[in-house]
């Protein structure tokens, strides 16, 4: 059984109560930071290209539009032959983000059906800058953050990843543990190991907040939307609704790729070069013999 804790007593900044902390994991929210007529364009333009008409035909799968450069998972770079222009909608705020530099360049809008989710994944390391941002929109939803423990090394370092977790990995940039398939994981996927050992935080999400992730939160923790029909919510029982995201990411170049995080257990650089290192020894054993 899980150990589900209640959203850590934040930090309010004290010059503006819009501002949380929790400074010991590197997670940050700002509620309010879009207005309301700015989420309705957001809605707008996102139905604007995939109609809801179509989308209620498939209420379980996340639905994703991506904007700025792609990622490539063929080299693990930015695709630069693959960039799609960043409307207004988002250019329009990103003077206002915490982190000025890097600026995000990579942005994925996602519309998560009522009662789906996303499985416990820690984004890639190697291929992005160290800020990560979420921005809901439409509702309100839990996301559950927990330091990632053996069970979740172990997944990321399992041989064979199934197509669609690589097609979830083009969506988002993201690394699912592999055994966090199919995209809506049911119950019996949890490993309950981790999670025993290692608490979980729900930070509730509001509808216009901004969510930063950096350090601790960022590179050790996995964070994931649970998929349900409800969430308890302030002690009250509330049904999920569609809900909105945009996850910003800044992709590395050149010599900025790789990591240095003091997680290396689910660190795909690290684990880059663990397989690197086997694949040498394997190879030096088997000319030996
Ligand atoms: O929808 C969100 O808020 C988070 C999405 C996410 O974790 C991802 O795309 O990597
Ligand atoms: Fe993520």
């Amino acid at each position: 059984m899980a150990l589900i804790h209640s959203t850590p007593t934040p930090t309010v900044d004290p010059s503006n109560p819009n501002i949380s902390r929790w400074d010991d994991i590197g997670l940050m929210l700002i509620q309010e930071f879009i207005s309301e007529d700015d989420e309705a364009t957001m809605i707008d333009a996102f139905h604007a290209q995939d109609p809801l008409s179509e989308i209620q035909g498939n209420l379980k799968k996340r639905i994703s539009q991506h904007f700025g450069y792609h990622f490539d998972y063929t080299t693990f770079g930015a695709s630069e032959t693959r960039f799609t222009p960043v409307p207004a909608y988002i250019t329009s705020f990103l003077p206002r983000l915490p982190v000025q530099s890097p600026l995000p360049d990579q942005f994925t809008v996602q519309y998560y059906p009522p009662g789906s989710g996303i499985p416990p994944h820690v984004d890639t390391h190697s291929m992005f800058g160290e800020a990560l941002y979420s921005l809901s929109f439409g509702s309100a939803v839990p996301m559950q953050f927990r330091m990632s423990g053996a069970n979740d090394a172990r997944k990321m370092r399992l041989p064979k990843r199934s197509v669609q977790q690589q097609q979830q990995q083009q969506d988002g940039g993201t690394t699912d543990p592999p055994s966090a398939s199919p995209a809506v994981p049911g119950e019996q996927h949890r490993q309950p190991d981790d999670e025993e050992q290692h608490p979980v935080w729900e930070v509730l999400l509001p509808a216009r907040s901004l969510l930063l992730m950096t350090g601790a939160a960022r590179y050790g923790y996995t964070h994931a939307i649970r998929p349900r029909k409800t969430d308890l919510v302030g002690g009250r029982t509330v049904p999920r609704q569609g809900r909105y995201s945009i996850t910003m990411r800044s992709v590395k170049r050149g010599d900025e790729i790789g990591c240095g995080c003091a997680y290396p257990g689910v660190c795909d650089a690290r684990i880059r070069e663990e397989m690197a290192a086997a694949a040498r020894k394997g190879g030096v054993v088997a000319s030996a013999e």
